[in-house]
Formats: structure tokens, sequence, C-alpha cells
């Protein structure tokens, strides 16, 4: 069997004395879309920001395309890797963000391709083409030279994922992309990565409370709870129960509750 592209193995990660994850061990496959729904505050985007190298963790091992991410043991203790390292394993990886974390005073285009210039080196030409092709795929080619506060939340999370991919990344790393959007504009945003995942061949990691999506899109669907995947797979009652309810039923069925 080929190496999972990702791999948490016996990681634990505190913020001060709360305990996120004790002894968390998980794997993605290359290619493989995986949702994980779950509670609030369960540690969900604390998974995707440690991947991202936004958080360090405090024990275990986590392996990206086969190399360790940021932390190697040397005489027993875990020490950041070099930069260089870092920035090689961050060109990897693609996040996009509940609030978009826009640059608000750079416009559209150079959101997308201020990244590709500085870190990945490519020369303006190359990134505004990319960024010009990337904006026609999330829909938006007329809008590369506005400023972020002149869209709207649904647009603004297009470019969100517009920037993600313009570092081509292996593994795209989605947190809860439509929980700050007004419900009239999830659709648009959940229809960009539906075509993603049917037309681009990368794996997904994504943190969501749309239920019927992550079902519609994953491979696999995770419950996670207390720093822990309790089940995997989402029995089918739950999506027959009403919208408002579903969420609440699936963590009943999950915590006996
Ligand atoms: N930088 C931080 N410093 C201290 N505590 C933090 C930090 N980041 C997260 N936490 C805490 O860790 C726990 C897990 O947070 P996390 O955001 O990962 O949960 P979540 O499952 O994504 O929740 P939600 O669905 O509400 O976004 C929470 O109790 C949160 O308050």
């Amino acid at each position: 069997m080929s190496q999972p592209i990702i791999e948490f193995k016996n990681v634990q990660k505190r913020f001060g004395d709360t305990t996120i994850f004790d002894d968390f061990s998980f794997k993605v496959e290359e290619n493989e879309i995986v949702s994980i729904i779950g509670p609030s505050g369960s540690g969900k985007s604390t998974l995707l920001r440690i991947l991202m190298t936004l958080e360090g963790i405090d024990g275990g091992y986590i392996n990206v395309a086969g190399e360790s991410l940021w932390h190697m043991l040397w005489n027993d203790r875990y020490v950041p890797a070099s930069n260089k390292h870092l920035h090689k394993m961050r060109e990897q990886l693609g996040m996009v963000f509940q609030h978009f974390n826009l640059f608000p005073h750079m416009t559209v285009k150079r959101n997308i391709t201020e990244a590709p210039m500085r870190v990945k080196g490519l020369s303006r030409q190359d990134a505004e083409e990319s960024a010009e092709a990337l904006l026609e795929l999330v829909g938006l080619a007329d809008k590369a030279e506005s400023y972020p506060n002149d869209l709207s939340g649904g647009q603004k999370q297009r470019v969100g994922i517009a920037r993600a991919l313009a570092m081509r990344p292996a593994i795209l790393l989605l947190d809860e992309i439509t929980s700050a959007l007004d419900p009239e504009l999830v659709d648009e945003v959940l229809d960009v990565i539906r075509n993603l995942a049917k037309e681009q061949s990368f794996t997904m990691l994504l943190v969501t409370h749309e239920m019927y999506f992550a079902r519609e899109i994953s491979d696999r669907v995770c419950f996670f709870d207390k720093g822990k995947i309790v089940e995997e797979g989402v029995p089918e009652d739950i999506f027959s129960a009403p919208r408002e309810e579903r969420t609440q039923a699936f963590l009943n069925a999950y915590l006996g509750q």
C-alpha cells in the first residue's frame, strides 16, 4: 500500500493546561478527500492549523508526503526544522480560512499573485497568467482589479480558494469555509469545491458543518471529538433529519446522548 500523504502519529497538543490532542493518530491517503465533522471546540481547526504549521505540537510526529512536517527529534527533544525545510513543506499545503484572511489593501489579483511570486519565485507574468486562469475557474474573471472590501462574502471566499490554489499545493485544507457566509452565498462556494473535487486530483482535508456536502464530495467522513476520530463514515439516518437538527442528531448518535 502507498504511503499516506498525511500521517499524524501519537500527536500531543496542549494550549496551557488544556489538552487538545493526547495521543492522536490519523492518516490521509494521496488524492483522498476527507471531511471532518465534530462539536465546537473539539480541535478541528487546530488539526488543520498544525498541518499548515501555524501551530506547533508537544509530542508525536507528523509526516507530510513522507517527510517530517516541522519537528525533528534531536537528543530526545523536539526542535523545529530549519526555515528552509518549513518553506518546502508549506509549499505542499494550501489553506482556505473561515474568515477569508485576504489582504484588504491589495487587489484580488495581487492577493493571488503575491505568494507565488515571493515564495515560489514565479515571474510576475507567470503569476498573473495563473491568477487569471484561477479567477476564471472560481467564476471571478471580472474581479481581478477589485479590492476585497468591494466583494460579497461568497466572492471573497472564492478568491481565498484561488489564492490557495495559486501555490499549486498537493494538499488543500479547508477550514469551515462557508461558516461566515450568509446562507444564500454558501452554494456558490461549495460549487467551486465540488468542481475541484470532480476535476482535479489532489488531497483535500475539510472541516465543515455542511454534512450533505461532506458526504457528497468525500471519500471519507470522520467524526472528531475530544481530540480523537471516534468514528468514520456517517450513518444514513443522520441525513434524513431536518437540516437544523442534523448536527445535533449526528452528535447525539456518536456521543450516546
Ligand atoms: N491559540 C490558542 N490558544 C489557546 N487556546 C486555543 C488556541 N486555539 C484554540 N484554542 C482552544 O482549543 C480548543 C480547540 O479549538 P479549535 O478551534 O481547534 O476547535 P474547533 O473544533 O475547530 O471548534 P469550532 O468548530 O468552534 O471552530 C478550544 O477550546 C479553543 O478555545
